[in-house]
């Protein structure tokens, strides 16, 4: 197939890698349209893909249907823990934080972070950066949602890639982590090369799935190797070929140097969205690519009038 031109602009998220309630599968699909919405208007204006990941990301930490920001899931003691991730593949610079409390929107603290010389902040360090740069506070309690509380259930973090009209690439995750995990525990999500990566010259990935298995096999940047001889969907399904070794479940979602967009996932369900400047928002909550997915359907796409709350 002849090789296409590099797209003005492409942006793709993720809701999740996980199985979906079919009462939450149109939230789901909704809420990532949205997401997208929010990227494609900073890449839309010539805003540069860190700015329009964490744009995205924002309306899904936002989002109670998903496990990020408000609305994460709650750990053994009953409290809300952040991990978020931002990296720019034209710098290879990262901004991490992990294991936060009270941080509204724990990927523009990640996005504080970017510039500076430390990669990754984690708990009370990260919120006195938080309180320092006037990173939105608020009580930690008031990031549950209810009906999270009580739910051991859902491992559906969020994410995002986007490349800019410049040519460059950003990747970012966001997540409460899983369920009852251990107070202080922290998965892959802010870890450049296990939950996310980012090259300019290569393409950027962002995944979701059980943490410690997805850092044990470092799988981002399984699928940044695997990009260079494949396509964003063949690289996903090598690097999940990869997490099956350690018997994890997960999802990629992949944008290539040259604007190709593609995603895989071995989990049930996985909530997608994604748009380019030739495609208008298309959102689907699973899809045929890996051999264990067993669903197939057709992306609903949005118009410009995406409903709102
Ligand atoms: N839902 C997720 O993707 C969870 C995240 N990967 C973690 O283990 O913290």
């Amino acid at each position: 197939m002849a090789e296409r031109e590099r797209l003005q602009w492409a942006i793709i998220v993720h809701g999740g890698a996980k199985s979906i309630h079919p009462s939450e599968e149109e939230a789901s699909r909704l809420g990532c349209a949205r997401a997208v919405r929010a990227g494609q208007a900073v890449l839309e204006s010539g805003g540069a893909a860190t700015s329009a990941v964490e744009a995205a990301i924002r309306v899904l930490e936002d989002d109670e249907t998903f496990n990020a920001g408000f609305g994460s899931v709650v750990n053994h003691h009953g409290d809300v823990e952040c991990d978020a991730a931002l990296m720019d593949g034209a710098t290879l610079d990262v901004g991490a934080v992990a294991a936060v409390q009270g941080v509204r929107h724990p990927i523009s603290l990640a996005a504080e972070l970017l510039t500076e010389q430390t990669v990754l902040l984690a708990g009370a360090g990260a919120v006195r950066f938080a309180l320092e740069r006037g990173v939105e506070l608020v009580h930690p309690a008031d990031l549950v949602a209810p009906g999270k509380r009580e739910s051991h259930i859902g491992s559906d973090t969020v994410g995002c890639v986007a490349l800019d009209a410049a040519g460059h690439i950003a990747a970012g995750t966001s997540t409460g982590g899983l369920a009852g995990k251990l107070p202080g525990r922290v998965g892959d999500s802010p870890l450049p090369g296990c939950g996310l990566y980012a090259e300019d010259a290569i393409g950027g990935v962002s995944v979701s799935g059980t943490g410690e298995e997805i850092t044990r096999v470092a799988l981002a940047s399984h699928a940044m190797a695997a990009l260079a001889t494949g396509s964003p969907a063949e690289a996903a399904e090598a690097a999940l070929d990869r997490l099956r070794l350690v018997g994890g479940d997960g999802g990629l979602i992949i944008i290539d140097a040259g604007g190709r967009i593609g995603w895989a996932h071995s989990s049930r369900d996985f909530a997608v969205a994604y748009a380019d400047d030739t495609t208008s928002v298309r959102a689907m909550t699973r899809q045929v690519l890996g051999r264990d997915t067993i669903h197939k359907t057709d992306p609903d796409t949005y118009p410009e009038d995406l409903p709102r709350d």
